[in-house]
Order: structure tokens, then sequence, then C-alpha cells
């Protein structure tokens, strides 16, 4: 913009102007994208991880409308909340966005927010990272003649690049998840100042202080799992909870070749929140049952590292995870590459101990030049502890744009990249996410003699557990889950109940579940036209939902699961297609 004008204007003071106009755009700009990154992150600690939106709008005096973030998967997204906040003000205001819209494949709302609002301007500080969603929202927002500006791509400066960099770092486990097939990693200890991470004896209360370790409980919060290795367990005996007094706890996450592990541990109380061993096939058979027996869930790898691990909870949907382990494990997880972050918490004390722990262990480094060396430190004072933060590998910034299928077909028509007779579906912000029953699209169905609108299939269907049942303990869970904020925190409230007092849950439901999720998917289905056509769209692929632990209504990992909601869908759309063929053949007919 100010180059533009500089060529343009004649009088150095009008170009003055002009230039110093052009930076104070830059400058507001530049803050209220900052503003919307800090708000995308407003819902840490409370919900899961998931791709963090926030939106200011200002009106063009500057003046601060409306905002909004997404509260979680699956809820109203950041823009429909900053236009609601904003009301008449949207018009002709300036929407700033941490990230191009696009929490659900194929879902329109946040960018008809904005267009029914009158919005004049948006600026994105972000392209969405997923290439199945990148640039389609830019595009319908220019198409409905909106200016869009992307911070990068149409005007640079300083303060502007350093307002994108928010933007990078704020969805750092969305854009490696875009371009890895590992979630984010934090590397996480607290050390000695002379590198120790405990005594010799192994005990480690406390190193760091308890304003760190209130830190430690905010970053578990912000994780989808914690990890720690067998030696964790058997020297620490560690609960691995947030007690941050929020809403989200992470998965407990033990990785352990010889299930050399206690009897009796904390995290083996999966009361308050769940915990998962990773081992190698095979291990102690008898011990797995007792996990098991505990309602501890066992993941078997043929190769138990630290990728294998990783790769197979990307497939879970995770996309951030805190590795609290001891040395060895951390040595092992850096080596192979799926550590992104590293937080160090140094304590101003000294231990001593020539076999005391240190906090990572052999990496075959013989020279300190090898040395890895982190990138944007950070270095922070939390009382008496110094944090000293940095990436072991940088936010990839321009992300390696995986082609779509169309554009590979067209590069050579001999490649079939995908294959294209299976379709996989499983987080929201995954390809077909709004086949997911945590997509933000709310079902009317009728309930007793009356109707009632649930936020979506997964509220619907977790509050059928519990109806019918005399109980009033039953009333109150389904009220629970029809009026829980997030389709996540209803499956927590129907999956914990079901759980923990399954004499809440009516008689019938083996029976009746799967019919139960074929009238709400009927309902969410006619409900949304575009999801309709979505579905149809996919005639001829199979279509699995890709969860490889929920062995009924997913695909299981290795195919082994029942795929219920697949079929489902498929059962659905071979139903439309009979309709349409019908309704095609009767217009022949009639022609
Ligand atoms: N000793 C020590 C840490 N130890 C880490 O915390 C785990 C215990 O977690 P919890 O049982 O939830 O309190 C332990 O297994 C180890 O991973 N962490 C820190 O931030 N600072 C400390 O001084």
């Amino acid at each position: 913009m100010a180059a533009l004008s500089f060529r343009l204007c004649s009088s150095p003071l009008i170009c003055r102007a002009t230039l110093d106009n052009g930076r104070n755009h830059h400058a507001t700009d530049a803050s209220f994208i900052r503003r919307a990154a800090d708000l995308s992150e407003m819902s840490a600690g409370l919900t899961s991880p998931h791709p963090n939106f926030g939106c200011v709008i200002a009106t063009p005096s500057g003046k601060v409308a409306g905002e909004g973030y997404l509260y979680a998967q699956g809820t109203k997204p950041a823009e429909a909340l900053a236009v609601e906040a904003a009301g008449e003000f949207c018009r002709g205001s300036t929407a700033y966005l941490n990230m191009e819209p696009g929490d659900c494949h194929g879902d329109h709302t946040a960018v008809s927010a904005l267009v029914e609002a009158g919005v004049g301007r948006v600026v994105v500080g972000i392209r969405h990272p997923l290439q199945h969603l990148r640039g389609s929202a830019i595009r319908e927002m220019r198409s409905h003649g909106i200016e869009v500006n992307v911070l990068g791509e149409d005007f640079q400066s300083k303060v502007l690049e350093d307002a994108r960099k928010c933007c990078l770092l704020v969805n750092a486990p969305l854009i490696h998840r875009a371009c890895s097939r590992v979630p984010f990693s934090l590397l996480k200890y607290a050390m000695t100042l002379d590198g120790k991470i405990a005594a010799s004896s192994g005990h480690a209360a406390w190193i760091s202080s308890k304003l760190s370790r209130t830190r430690v409980f905010e970053l578990r919060g912000r994780s989808d799992a914690v990890i720690v290795g067998g030696n964790t367990v058997r020297q620490d005996d560690p609960r691995l909870t947030a007690r941050h007094g929020q809403g989200h706890t992470p998965t407990r996450i033990v990785m352990s070749q010889s299930l050399d592990l206690p009897e009796k541990a904390n995290l083996w109380d999966v009361s308050e929140v769940s915990t998962i061993v990773a081992t190698q096939r095979g291990a102690r058979k008898s011990y797995q049952k007792f996990l098991a027996s505990k309602g501890v869930e066992v993941v078997e790898f043929d190769m138990l590292n630290p990728r294998e691990v990783m790769e197979y909870f990307h497939l879970r949907g995770y996309l951030s995870i805190l590795w609290e382990c001891g040395g060895t494990l951390a040595a092992s997880a850096i080596a192979s590459g799926v550590i992104h972050k590293v937080v160090a918490f140094i304590a101003p004390k000294i231990i001593g101990g020539s076999k005391a722990p240190s906090p990572v262990g052999e990496l075959g480094m013989v020279e300190m030049t090898q040395a890895l060396n982190l990138i944007d430190v950070c270095y922070e004072q939390v009382g008496p502890d110094m944090l000293v933060s940095g990436f072991l590998q940088p936010v990839p910034d321009l992300l390696p744009v995986i082609p779509s299928e169309d554009a590979t077909f067209e590069i050579d028509p001999s490649v079939n990249p995908f294959e294209s007779s299976i379709i996989f579906f499983y987080k929201t912000w995954d390809l077909y996410g709004s086949f997911s029953n945590f997509s933000p699209h709310p079902i009317r169905m009728p309930y007793g003699d009356d109707y009632r609108t649930w936020s979506s299939v997964e509220h619907y269907y977790q509050a059928n557990k519990f109806v019918g049942v005399e109980n009033p303990l039953s009333h109150d869970c389904v009220e629970k889950i029809r009026t829980a904020k997030s389709p996540e925190e209803a499956a927590l409230v129907g999956r914990s109940k079901q759980r923990q007092q399954p004499e809440l849950v009516r008689s019938d439901w083996e029976d009746v579940k799967i019919e139960v999720m074929y009238m709400a998917l009927k309902c969410k289905f006619s409900t949304y036209p575009h999801l309709k056509t979505m579905l149809l769209s996919t005639a001829g692929s199979v279509l699995v939902e890709a969860s490889p632990h929920d062995l009924f209504w997913g695909g299981g990992r290795e195919g082994e699961g029942l795929n219920y909601l697949g079929r489902l869908l498929m059962q659905l759309r071979s139903e439309y297609l009979g309709e349409s063929s019908v309704s095609a053949e009767n217009t022949s007919l009639a022609v």
C-alpha cells in the first residue's frame, strides 16, 4: 500500500502523510490481529486442543465493536460470535482473524456471518494450514465483494510480520499436523542449576517452585495427553493431572516396553481421567489383563518407539502432547524427531550426585558443536525459577502444500495418490469433518410428545442413553448433556456417567443405539442441504470413521473396528441416492 502511494504522489509532504498513514494502517491491523491471536487461546485448559480461532470486529474509527473465539471443536465459530456481539456496528467494519475460517470442511457459517453482517474488510493472520480448508474461505469472502488482506501476502512490514508470528504460534499444533504425521510435542522438565532432575536416590520433590508447578498444570491443561516412561511411574508414582480447576484434563500415557510396572499406581485410577499404556506387542499378557480390569487402555505396538506411538496418537486426532518423562525417553523422543518445543524450569539449587539423573540421556553427540540449538528462545522468571523455552523445530511457515487429488490427477493422470475407494473422516477439522458427530450442526429431534433442539448429534446420542429411565438422576444426566457447552463435554458426561453409574442407562440401550444414531444422522443431513450434497458426493466410496480406538462406531487401527458410523452414513447415502434415482425415474417417466 505505502509503496504504491509513494510512487503515485509528487509532494514529499503528501508522500510522508500517505506513508505514515500506511504505517499507521499496518500498526492498527497488527494490533487487532495480535488481539485476535490472544483471544483464540481463551479456551485453553477448558476444552481439549482444537484449531484456535479468534475474531475482532473494529469500526472504521478503530473502535472494537465485537469479539469472539471458538470455545471447542463443534461449537459456534469465532466470527459468528463476534458478529453477534458487534450487532449493527458490523456494517462497513473490518474483521480481524488470526486464521482463515474453517473448523469444519464444507461449513459456511463463519463466512456467511461476516457477509450477512455487511463486514467491509477482513484481515487474516494466516491461511488455514489444512490443505482441504486452505484458501476456500478467503475465496468465498472475496467472491462476496469483501476486501480480504492476508498478512505477508498483500502487504509486509516488521510490525505485521510480528503479528503474523503470533498467529503461527497460537496454532503451531495444527500447523505441525498439516505437514507431519505426529502431534505437536513439548518436552518439559524441571532441573536444578547443576542439571539434575532428581537426587541420586531418585527423590525429586520438589525441584521447581509451587508457582512453576502451577505453570506445568496449565501446560497439561493445554495438552491432549501427558506422556511418561515406566521409570517415572516407578520412581514418582505421578498423578499427571492438570489440577488447575478448569475443564480439560489430559489423557495420561505411559510408554513401557517391559510392562515392569507396579500393581498400585495413581495412574491406574481412571475415575477422573483416562490412562493409556503403550507397550510392545505381546508384553506380559497377564499384566495387560490386570490393567484392563482397572479400566486402563492398553495399546500394543510392533515397534515401541516415540515415532510409532506419536503417529498412532496423531491418528487419534491428538494435536498436542506434553512429555514429562525422564532422560532416557526424552533422548529417544528427541532422536526420533518428534519433540518440537522444549520448556525447562531451572531452579536455583544444587543437588550434586554423580549418579543423579539429567533431563536428556544419550544422544550420541561427542562434540559441543553437535548440540541442538533452540530457536525463538524465551526467558522468563517464574518465582525463584528460570523458565527457558524454545523450539527444536521451527513452526513451518509456508507449508509444503500437499497437492489436492484433482491437482495431482492433472499433473499425472496415472498417479492415484489417494485410495479413492475409501474416505476416512474423524475430527471436525479433517477432510469430511462435517461427517463427525462433533460437527456444529444443531438438530431438532422428537422428544416425548414434543420436539427439542440438540447442539450436535453427539449431544442427542449421549442424552438418549439415559432417556426413559425412572431414576431422577437419569433425567439430570439428560439435562446436563443437553446443556453441555460442546459436543466433547456432552461425550465426557455421557461416557463417564455410563461408566460410573451404569444403572442410570436405559436397559435397552445396546438394542436401540444404532437406531438412535441413524435417526439423528437422518435429521442432520436433511436439515443441512450442503451436508447432504457432500454425502452424495462420496457415492462409490467406502466411508470410515477413522477412530483407531472406538471399535464399534469407528474403523479401528487396522480396520478391525465395526465402523457403524461409516455404515450408517453409507446407508443414509444410498437411501438418498435411491430417492433421487426414483425421483429422476419419475421425472424421466413424466417427460
Ligand atoms: N519433580 C518435579 C516434576 N516432576 C514431574 O512431575 C511428575 C509428578 O506429577 P504430579 O504427580 O501430577 O505432581 C513427575 O512424575 C515428573 O514427571 N515436575 C516439575 O515441574 N517440578 C518438579 O520439581
